[in-house]
């Protein structure tokens, strides 16, 4: 990627395209002046139709092919590919936002870091201190799992996400759902995170993704001397894209 912004607080945009939304941040050089996420469809964002924002350098990353085809024609898109990333170790399906948010993880927290994002899908995602890819496991997200059963199944219903960790024992449908994925989500989460440190005593663990609030929250009343050791920052990603855009 060339340099577009000798100056050193030049506005620039970024955007990941994930698999229920679009994330959008606003740069000014290294600092995120704005960042917001808009539900999914072709053009996207209204504001880029003005002409000012036209003429701003603009840096998308996607895990959903078919939206990049938009993207590509756009005035001032730089598209971010794999083979951009300096990790070593990637594989050539790896999701380029897994690789993103593990390098701006780094960027800010240092290494060995994991990063465990709550999106769409869940997917935990760690690098040594080589800046080597370990690897890491996707599964289903909390929605997508919420979302399943009431698809699957006649008798269950779509429910919501409580804000509070609810009681393990239920004794109606809708707490037995919400038991059933939050405390085996959260069971295989921290499964991952003590395996984690056995390897990497001081490896670094950030939450990142749409439910990075609640499995903080989940986390912190299941756990709570492990929730003090992670932490939750939501730009992981966007710290990974300036780290690429500002070291060109
Ligand atoms: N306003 C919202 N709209 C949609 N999902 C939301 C919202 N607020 C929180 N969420 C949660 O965010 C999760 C989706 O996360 P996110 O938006 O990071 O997904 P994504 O766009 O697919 O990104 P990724 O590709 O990183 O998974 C869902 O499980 C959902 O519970
Ligand atoms: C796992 C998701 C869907 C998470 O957004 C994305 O990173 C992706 O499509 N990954 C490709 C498969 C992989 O990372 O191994
Ligand atoms: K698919």
């Amino acid at each position: 990627m060339k340099r577009q912004h000798d100056k050193k607080q030049n506005p620039w945009l970024a955007l990941m395209i994930g698999n229920s939304r679009l994330h959008w941040a606003k740069f000014n050089g290294a600092k995120l002046v704005e960042a917001w996420d808009i539900e999914h469809f072709g053009a996207g964002d209204e504001r880029l139709a003005s002409g000012e924002w036209k003429k701003i350098p603009l840096y998308v990353a996607s895990v959903v092919p078919s939206e990049m085809i938009f993207w590509q024609n756009f005035p001032n898109v730089k598209i971010i590919n794999r083979d951009q990333i300096p990790l070593k170790g990637i594989y050539s399906s790896l999701g380029i936002d897994r690789a993103l948010a593990v390098l701006g993880a780094g960027a800010t927290s240092g290494w060995p870091i994991l990063v465990i994002d709550g999106g769409t899908a869940l997917t935990l995602t760690g690098a040594d201190e080589q800046r080597q890819l370990i690897g890491g496991a996707i599964f289903p997200g909390l929605k997508l799992q919420i979302k399943s059963l009431a698809q699957g199944t006649a008798a269950l219903p779509e429910i919501p996400l409580p804000s509070q960790l609810p009681p393990r024992w239920a004794l109606d449908t809708k707490s037995a759902i919400q038991s059933g994925i939050i405390y085996t989500v959260m069971a295989g989460i921290v499964n991952y995170m003590q395996a984690w440190w056995r390897e990497f005593p001081k490896g670094q663990i950030v939450l990142t993704g749409g439910d990075r609030t609640l499995l903080f929250s989940y986390l912190e009343s299941l756990f709570p001397d492990i929730a003090k050791k992670v932490k939750v920052d939501p730009h992981l990603i966007f710290w990974g894209i300036r780290d690429l855009v500002m070291s060109h």
